[in-house]
C-alpha cells in the first residue's frame, strides 16, 4: 500500500514542515513534506518518470486506436516514440508539460484554500503564509501589467517598479488567450507563475490552450474553494489597448451555490449541474453512517472479521483514519453514454489508496440497483456484512464508472475501527484521465444493462472472452481483494462498536 496521498495516522508523531515557497512541480513531495515526520527522507516525484508516462501513453493511444478487426491495432514505434527533435516529439513534450503544470495548478489552488481556511481560524502560521502568498500574487500581476503598460507607452519606463523576467509580449498573449478571469485565478499558483517566467513559447502556448479548454473546471474549482480572484483585477481600468475588458471578466464571475465540490458535475454541454438521483439531490458525507436496522456498526473491527488496522496493526481500538487528499484532486464530469464520472486532476501511481467507499450501511439495498456495494470482510469467500448504499449520501467514489480495463480497484481493508472498501490505483493515472473501476461481472449479467466502456475485451462485447451472461447480484461487488496486515492482537476483545455516527459534512 502506498501512502503518497495520505495525510497521517492518528496519533502519529507528525510535525509540520515550514511551508515551501515553490509549490509547483513538487506537489506530491509537498504533501509528504507537510505530513511526514521531519526526520524522514522526502521521496522524489514519481510522476516525472518518463518511462511511466510513456507506458501510460502507450496504453491510452492503443485504446484510442482500436480499429482492427479484433478491436486492437498496435501502434508503430515511430508513433509512440517520435524521433528526437521532430515536430511530433516536441508536441508530445509540450502536451506532457501542460498536463503536469495543470495538475500543479489544481494542487496549488487546493493548498491555497487549505491555508486560507486555517488562516480564517486565526492560525498564526497559516495567516503568515496567506499574507506571503497574497503578496507574491499581487506583485506578480502588478509587475506584469505595469510592464505591459510600459511596452505600449502608457507608462514611462521609470514608473515601472521592477522589470518583468518573462518573454516579451507574454502578458498580452496570456490575457488575450485565457482572459483576465483565468489569469487572475491561475496567478495564485506557483505553477502558473513559474511557467509564465520559464516556459518557452511552445510550452506556454500549449499550457494556455489547456487552461482555455478547462476554463469552467478551473473556475469551478477555485470558486468552491472561495478563492477571491476578483480583488486582484477589479481595479484594472477598462479599456486598455490590446487587452479584453477586465470589468467584463469580473462581471462574469461564476454564480453557483456551493455546498461541496462533489455536489456539482461539469456537463457535456459545458455547464454545471447538481448531482441527483431519481429527482433528489445527492449529498456528500465523509464517512459511512448506519441506522436503526443495525444495533451497532456492522463494519466494526473485531477478532472475527479483521486481522487488525491496516495503518497501525492494532486489533483493539486505535482511532486511525485514512485522510487521503485524492478526493480534493478529482472532479465530477459527465461522460457520453455513462453519466457522471470522476476525472483525475493529478497523477496517481499504482497502489495509491485514494479513498473509502462510503454511504448508508444497510441490511438491504433500499431497492437501489445502481450504487450499493456489498461490504464483506473477506471478499473472495463472500462473507457479507452489509450493503453500502450511496444513492442518497456518499462521497465521490460512488460516481466511478465501470471499465473492463479499470484504473482503480476495490480493496477490503480494516482502517481504524472499521472494515472498509478502499479505492486504490491499479496503475499510473494521468491528469484528466477518467478514473474507472470494475463493478464485477454480476452487475452486467442478465441482460438488463450493457457496459459501454468500449474496451476490446469488454464484458458486453459478445466476441470477448469475458462476456458470459449468468445473472447474479445486481449490486457493485467489484473484485475486492482482502488485504490484511500482520496486526498484533492486543487484548483479544472485539472493540465496542461506536455509537451511531452522524454524517460529518466537511467543506471538501
Ligand atoms: C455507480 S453508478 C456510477 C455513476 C453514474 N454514472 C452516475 O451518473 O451517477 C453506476 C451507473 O453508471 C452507469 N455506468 C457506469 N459505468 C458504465 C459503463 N461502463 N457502461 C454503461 N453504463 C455505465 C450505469 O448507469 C450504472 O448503473
Amino acid at each position: 500500500m502506498s501512502f503518497v496521498l495520505l495525510e497521517t495516522l492518528a496519533g502519529a508523531n507528525v510535525h509540520k514542515r515550514p511551508y515551501a515557497t515553490h509549490l509547483s512541480g513538487l506537489h506530491h513531495t509537498i504533501i509528504q513534506a507537510i505530513n511526514q515526520p521531519t526526520n524522514q527522507e522526502i521521496p522524489s516525484i514519481q510522476s516525472s518518470n518518463p518511462t511511466i508516462y510513456l507506458t501510460n501513453l502507450t496504453t491510452k493511444m492503443a485504446i484510442q486506436n482500436n480499429t482492427h478487426a479484433d478491436g486492437f491495432e498496435p501502434l508503430s514505434m515511430e508513433e509512440l516514440f517520435p524521433p528526437y527533435g521532430s515536430e511530433a516529439a516536441l508536441t508530445q513534450t509540450a502536451e506532457h508539460f501542460a498536463k503536469e503544470t495543470m495538475s500543479s495548478i489544481y494542487f496549488d489552488l487546493n493548498t491555497h484554500s487549505r491555508f486560507q481556511r486555517e488562516a480564517n481560524t486565526e492560525d498564526l502560521y497559516s495567516m503568515q503564509v496567506m499574507e506571503n502568498l497574497e503578496g507574491i500574487t499581487e506583485e506578480f500581476m502588478e509587475t506584469e501589467f505595469a510592464n505591459y503598460l510600459a511596452s505600449i507607452g502608457h507608462l514611462k519606463k521609470n514608473q515601472v517598479k521592477s522589470q518583468s523576467l518573462a518573454p516579451e509580449n507574454r502578458f498580452c498573449a496570456t490575457i488575450t488567450e485565457i482572459g483576465w478571469k483565468l489569469a487572475a485565478i491561475c496567478a495564485h499558483t506557483e505553477a502558473f507563475r513559474r511557467a509564465y517566467m520559464e516556459a518557452d513559447h511552445r510550452l506556454w502556448e500549449c499550457l494556455l490552450q489547456n487552461i482555455h479548454n478547462n476554463s469552467l473546471s478551473i473556475e469551478h474549482y477555485a470558486h468552491c474553494r472561495e478563492l477571491d480572484w476578483v480583488k486582484l483585477i477589479k481595479e484594472v481600468p477598462s479599456p486598455i489597448p490590446g487587452l479584453p475588458s477586465a470589468k467584463e471578466a469580473v462581471e462574469s464571475a461564476l454564480d453557483w451555490e456551493v455546498h461541496h465540490p462533489h455536489h456539482t458535475v461539469l456537463t457535456l454541454d459545458g455547464d454545471l449541474k447538481r448531482t441527483e438521483f431519481n429527482g433528489e439531490y445527492q449529498t456528500h458525507i465523509d464517512e459511512s453512517i448506519y441506522d436503526e436496522c443495525f444495533p451497532s456498526d456492522p463494519t466494526a473491527k473485531s477478532d472475527v472479521n479483521s486481522t487488525g488496522c491496516a495503518l497501525c496493526g492494532s486489533q483493539g481500538p486505535c482511532g486511525c483514519t485514512l485522510q487521503s487528499r485524492a478526493g480534493e484532486l478529482v472532479e465530477l464530469v459527465e461522460y457520453p453514454g455513462v453519466g457522471t464520472g470522476v476525472r483525475s486532476l493529478t497523477t496517481f501511481n499504482r497502489g495509491d489508496v485514494l479513498d473509502i467507499y462510503v454511504g448508508e450501511l444497510r441490511s438491504d439495498t433500499a431497492n437501489d440497483t445502481v450504487y450499493p456495494l456489498s461490504q464483506s470482510w473477506d471478499a473472495p469467500k463472500g462473507d457479507h456484512l452489509c450493503y453500502i448504499c450511496s444513492h442518497k449520501t456518499g462521497n465521490w467514489t460512488r460516481f466511478l464508472n465501470h471499465s473492463c480495463q479499470p484504473s482503480t480497484n476495490f480493496v477490503v481493508r480494516t482502517i481504524g475501527d472499521r472494515v472498509v472498501t478502499t479505492i486504490e490505483a491499479a496503475r499510473y493515472i494521468a491528469p484528466f484521465e477518467e478514473l474507472t473501476i470494475d463493478y464485477g461481472s454480476g452487475y452486467w449479467q442478465g441482460g438488463l444493462r450493457e457496459c459501454a466502456c468500449g474496451h476490446w475485451n469488454c464484458i458486453s462485447n459478445p466476441s470477448s472472452e469475458s462476456g458470459s451472461p449468468v445473472p447474479e447480484h445486481k449490486v457493485l461487488e467489484g473484485k475486492a481483494s482482502k488485504k490484511s496486515t500482520k496486526g498484533k492482537k492486543t487484548n483479544g476483545k472485539a472493540p465496542k462498536a461506536s455509537k451511531n455516527k452522524k454524517a460529518r459534512v466537511s467543506p471538501y
